[in-house]
């Protein structure tokens, strides 16, 4: 790509997505790498700036995370935050501590507003600290640019080196000037100037695929979601008629989801598209498996098994395009974050894989997904449309699933979905979905007992997908969908309502 590039190196902080995000809010570009990424690797992606992110670690412990000193000799700009500035400080020479007093949430911090990084704005402000170490010593050459009561330095640089140490997390809203710092970094020190776009992003993606692919031909599995839509109608873009789509029927779809998936591809787009029916080989690798990780690496392997029978009937097809987003990967695990849980088309992959992967959306959020989606001109009713995830309602089946089970989900999700949209909630609630829990309890139907099913319902907002609340749907509406999923679906006798954000839950329950 051609555009100016920020580089975030990950160093397994638990606001890294954050940091991405904000950057790019300054329209200005920006992909995280992790920490393990050679100097050779850095310097390939000519950087016109670096952040260092937080990290649970401490410098100072053997077999923390550290950086190759020749970074600081690149003449690239630098920006440490936490974790970050502690690196910086240890690594050319000064001093990080643990020390008793730990700093954790709001705190008052003190300023010089002649530092390029805090130009402009107060010289006291509301900055959001999450420590325990300390940078005791300043490396040579630095000078404080910020205090607070418990921490002498909470911010230090070296102007003529262009580096700068943040101890507090400038990229949480907490921070009150914390964007307007990331935003002097980017501008003031690094010198951008905030061009980049998302129709820039089409561009660049745009060339870049042409120049991958050539003139071979690419597959790319399409679930009729907004990931892999935008991804298909960018490919579609790139490289026309070498493209066909391929969506597969897992057996673990929605109530008459295929055939709205078909019959909408068809009307809205003008590409390839092979549909398969794969439920029987889903099911039977799925039957009698439990656990939450084995069910979704069966479900990434399958996918790919399926993909490549496909591809072995078109003849030359060396890429495989997937609606990939960056949630998917860092949830996934990335070697410095933890897996959460893998995703099939990423942590589910299997081993083995023939093809080459062609994912432009690795990089980006669910709404940034969508803004692109959109200046692709893509309908607004699939640009806007709830995630559902790849694994399908195996994921929603708690434990082994059954094909009774996969009913009671697909009955009484289709009835949360019917009742949502009749009161007009289904634009503002970001997912909601039933679930399956693997618990039966007692009731009382028509004077006689019985021993049911128990279904859950999920409703949340979000933004991102990263982090969330659970929406507040309101009781007469709630009130309604327990009673006709008890009256409508047998075998369901009792019906509650997830009241969790994320964290600490996930959206999914699986
Ligand atoms: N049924 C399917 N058939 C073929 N490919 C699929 C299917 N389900 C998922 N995929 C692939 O896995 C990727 C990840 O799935 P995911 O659900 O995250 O994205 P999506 O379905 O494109 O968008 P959304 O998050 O809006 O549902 C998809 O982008 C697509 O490439
Ligand atoms: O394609 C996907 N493959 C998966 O394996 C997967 N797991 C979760 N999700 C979707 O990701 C978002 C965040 O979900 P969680 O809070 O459950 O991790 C939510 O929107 C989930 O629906 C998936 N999507
Ligand atoms: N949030 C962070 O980056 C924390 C850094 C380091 N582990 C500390 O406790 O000081
Ligand atoms: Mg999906």
């Amino acid at each position: 790509m051609n555009q100016d590039l920020v580089l975030v190196i990950d160093f397994g902080g638990q606001y890294n997505q954050l940091i991405a995000r904000r950057v790019r809010e300054c329209s200005v570009y920006c992909e995280i790498v992790p920490y393990t990424t050679t100097i050779d690797e850095i310097v390939s992606k000519n950087p016109k700036g670096i952040i260092f992110t937080g990290g649970p670690n401490s410098v100072y412990e053997d077999g923390a995370p550290r950086i190759d000193k020749k970074i600081f000799e690149l003449n690239i700009p630098i920006l440490g935050i936490c974790y970050g500035a502690q690196l910086i400080a240890y690594t050319l020479g000064g001093k990080v501590a643990g020390t008793d007093i730990r700093e954790y949430g709001n705190t008052e911090v003190n300023f010089d507003t002649s530092s390029l990084v805090f130009k402009g704005l107060k010289e006291e402000s509301i900055c959001w600290m999450s420590h325990t170490d300390q940078i005791i010593e300043l490396p040579e050459g630095f000078k404080i640019t910020a205090g607070s009561d418990n921490c002498k330095v909470a911010a230090m640089e070296n102007e003529d080196k262009k580096i700068y140490g943040l101890q507090f997390h400038p990229e949480v809203k907490h921070s009150q000037y914390g964007f307007d710092m990331i935003k002097n970094f980017l501008y003031n020190v690094c010198g951008l100037d905030g061009s980049w776009s998302m129709t820039s992003f089409i561009e660049d993606k745009v060339k870049e695929i042409k120049n991958i692919v050539g003139d071979k031909r690419v597959i790319c599995a399409i679930s009729g979601g907004v990931d892999s839509s935008v991804a298909a109608v960018l490919v579609h873009r790139a490289i026309g008629k070498q493209l066909t789509c391929i969506f597969v029927d897992h057996g673990l779809l929605r109530k008459n989801e295929a055939e709205e998936v078909y019959s909408t591809f068809k009307e809205k787009f003008d590409m390839d598209l092979i549909m398969v029916d794969a439920s029987k080989r889903f099911l039977g690798k799925l039957s009698g498996v439990k656990d939450p990780e084995s069910k979704r690496k069966i479900i990434g392997e399958e996918f790919i098994r399926v993909f490549e029978e496909e591809a072995g009937k078109l003849l030359g097809i060396e890429f495989l395009v997937q609606g990939t987003i960056y949630p998917d990967v860092v949830e996934s695990g990335t070697g410095t974050s933890a897996t959460i849980k893998s995703h099939h088309n990423v942590g589910g992959l299997p081993e083995d894989l023939n093809f080459k992967l062609i994912e432009p959306l690795r990089e980006l959020f669910k709404d940034e997904v969508r803004e692109v989606g959109r200046k692709l001109g893509i309908p607004e009713d699939i640009v806007s449309r709830q995630p559902f995830p790849g694994p399908g309602l195996a994921i929603r089946v708690l434990g082994e699933i059954t094909e009774e089970k996969l009913h009671l989900v697909r009955e009484t999700d289709f009835i949360l979905r019917d009742e949502v949209k009749k009161a007009g909630l289904d634009k503002s609630i970001w997912q909601y979905f039933t679930v399956l829990p693997d618990i039966r309890s007692v009731g009382v139907m028509g004077d006689e007992r019985t021993y049911s099913h128990t279904i859950a319902i999920r409703a949340v907002e979000s933004v991102d997908g990263m982090t969330s609340d659970w929406y507040r749907i309101p009781y007469d509406v709630l009130s309604k969908i327990s009673s006709r999923i008890v009256n409508e679906v047998k075998g369901i006798n009792r019906v509650v309502y997830d009241i969790t954000s994320k964290p600490p839950a996930t959206i999914e329950w699986e």
